[in-house]
């Protein structure tokens, strides 16, 4: 099925920063959607293209593969495609639209949104408008994976309808939060990875299937 499977009233759902062969195989028992790999090293989470291979080796058809880059060059950007199966690219720097398409070449990719103060939504959606999805997070140093949430009132409510078959909703998502997001925005997606670790960088199995458990909570009270 995938990340990008719109389908109402069950939202898909991504785990971000997996390092391990047990985060893997945890969020692979929760239910997971897709597994991103951050490439970007100055991030606590950053995998090499080999490990990541490795660890994409134990996901079952369906399972999406996310390659997140931050203003990947082309040589580090060829590394991670020659070593690892990426289905689905998750572009999170300061790249243009052209050069998100030159990178991806084809493939699925999505672009994130750092949400803060009075972001233009209508011209990143018109700017970014190849893009199989639109990542929303918050703005914070370091580009992403802060674990802080933005402001979701900001988002203009006719974006949203127009554009819910590609929204993915980040930034600072938790177990407690998470049913809110799902029924204010109704997203394709959402995407976690502070949220489900028991210190920076080191994810939790029990927050992992917790987190899967309230998205699923949230759609079954959707459509009740
Ligand atoms: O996870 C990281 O270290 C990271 C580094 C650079 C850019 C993005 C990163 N992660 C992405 O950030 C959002 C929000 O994460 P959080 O749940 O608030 O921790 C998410 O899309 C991650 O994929």
């Amino acid at each position: 099925m995938g990340l990008l499977t719109y389908s109402p009233g069950r939202t898909r759902v991504k785990i971000c920063g997996l390092r391990t062969a047990a985060d893997i195989d945890s969020a692979v028992s929760a239910g997971v959607d897709a597994v991103g790999f951050v490439f970007y090293p100055p991030s606590v989470r950053v995998v090499s293209p080999n490990i990541a291979a490795q660890l994409i080796s134990r996901l079952p058809t369906g399972v999406d593969a996310v390659g997140l880059v931050v203003n990947a060059t082309d040589e580090q950007f060829a590394a991670i495609r020659a070593a690892a199966s990426i289905t689905l690219w998750q572009f999170h720097g300061d790249e243009t639209p052209e050069r998100c398409a030159e990178l991806a070449a084809g493939e699925p990719w999505m672009k994130a949104a750092r949400v803060g103060g009075q972001f233009a939504f209508d011209d990143f959606s018109l700017q970014y408008g190849d893009a199989n999805a639109f990542l929303l997070d918050a703005l914070v140093e370091g580009y992403g994976g802060g674990g802080v949430p933005f402001d979701w009132q900001g988002i203009p409510q006719t974006w949203v309808s127009e554009n819910a078959p590609r929204v993915v909703l980040s930034g600072g998502l938790n177990t407690h939060n998470v049913g809110e997001a799902i029924a204010r925005l109704h997203p394709c997606a959402v995407d976690v990875s502070s949220g489900v670790e028991s210190s920076k960088g080191v994810k939790d199995s029990v927050l992992m299937a917790d987190f899967i458990k309230a998205v699923r909570a949230a759609d079954a009270k959707a459509s009740s």
